[in-house]
């Protein structure tokens, strides 16, 4: 019996230290991007964010629209400082850090601002670098970059260990998110990409969605496309932002919180690339520190 009841306390303690442990090869970044805005970016990362939770996953959130906010907004939450105070020298990035539902750390940006969606390189690699410094030990991070093909989104992607491109089945999305592959492929030198199908009726549309998008790209780009699946249509994704909550806070039963959270344990499957790639990335530090090169036991 007490042999029984030690055992008991050694793996309630394993289970602990598993829990709580960063991994030996430092936090997964995910930067979660579209071409074309609307498409539900900010969306998709909140609730991602919520699934990365729910499975145990320490999880951080950096809303990388430096000039136009979404993250709090979708959240109802009032940061009192944002990025463009740490870029003023008035606080540090820890001090920005806001705790959103289920302890979701978010790192928010500020709105209205137009200097923010106009910083140069340096002040860009200079905000990726401050990451290496936060000492909240975090098992994920995903960045919700800007609409568009600017400087900020390519020098976030690049920055991050995983793109994930969200595109709908209309031709605007997807003339927009084959752009966005064609410059983070070919002028970024990221070589595979992640592919989620937003507002689709269907989990075959979805796959259509994704097939079109291979056919092309595999034509004219030298570039892997995944794909990670769909979300639907869902009206509980419009009933929760009206309550400023993730649908799996609000909805966990609705059919699009299950996609997410599906989606999720698809992200934690796949293998971190290795080796050095030859642009600044964030916690590069943690990413090169001991046991960089063992294989990520999500
Ligand atoms: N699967 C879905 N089903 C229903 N509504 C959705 C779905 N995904 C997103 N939406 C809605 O679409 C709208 C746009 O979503 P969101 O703000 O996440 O897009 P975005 O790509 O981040 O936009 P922006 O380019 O402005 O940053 C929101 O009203 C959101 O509630």
């Amino acid at each position: 019996m007490p042999l029984l009841d030690s055992s008991k306390a050694v793996q309630r303690t394993q289970a602990a230290g598993l829990a709580t442990k960063p991994p030996a090869n430092g936090p997964r970044v995910f930067a979660v991007a579209s071409g074309k805005g609307g498409v539900g970016k900010s969306t998709i990362a909140v609730n991602l964010g919520m699934a990365m939770l729910e499975a145990q996953r320490r999880t951080m959130l950096l809303d990388a629209d430096l000039g136009l906010a979404n993250v709090d907004v979708l959240l109802g939450l009032q940061p009192s400082a944002n990025l463009s105070h740490v870029l003023e020298g008035k606080c540090t990035l820890a001090d920005t850090i806001i705790e959103g539902p289920n302890g979701l750390k978010i790192v928010p940006a500020s709105s209205g601002r137009r200097r923010m969606s106009e910083l140069t390189r340096s002040e860009h690699v200079g905000l990726i670098g401050a990451f290496s410094g936060l000492t909240d030990p975090i098992d994920v991070m995903l960045v919700d970059t800007a609409a568009g093909l600017s400087n900020s989104v390519q020098t976030f992607c690049q920055a991050s260990q995983e793109v994930l491109v969200v595109v709908c089945n209309d031709p605007a999305s997807l003339t927009d998110a084959y752009a966005l592959i064609k410059v983070l492929s070919r002028d970024c030198g990221i070589p595979r990409m992640q592919l989620i199908a937003n507002r689709v009726k269907t989990p075959g549309e979805g796959r259509e969605v994704y097939d079109n998008l291979c056919r092309v790209a595999d034509r004219f780009l030298d570039v892997t496309l995944n794909y990670l699946g769909h979300v639907p249509e869902d009206d509980k994704i419009v009933r929760s932002a009206r309550q400023q909550r993730p649908v799996l806070d609000a909805y966990p039963g609705a059919p699009s919180a299950q996609a997410f959270r599906q989606i999720a344990g698809k992200l934690l499957e796949i293998a971190p690339q290795r080796g050095a790639r030859g642009h600044i990335e964030f916690f590069v530090e943690r990413l090169v520190g001991p046991g960089a090169d063992m294989a990520m036991t999500a």
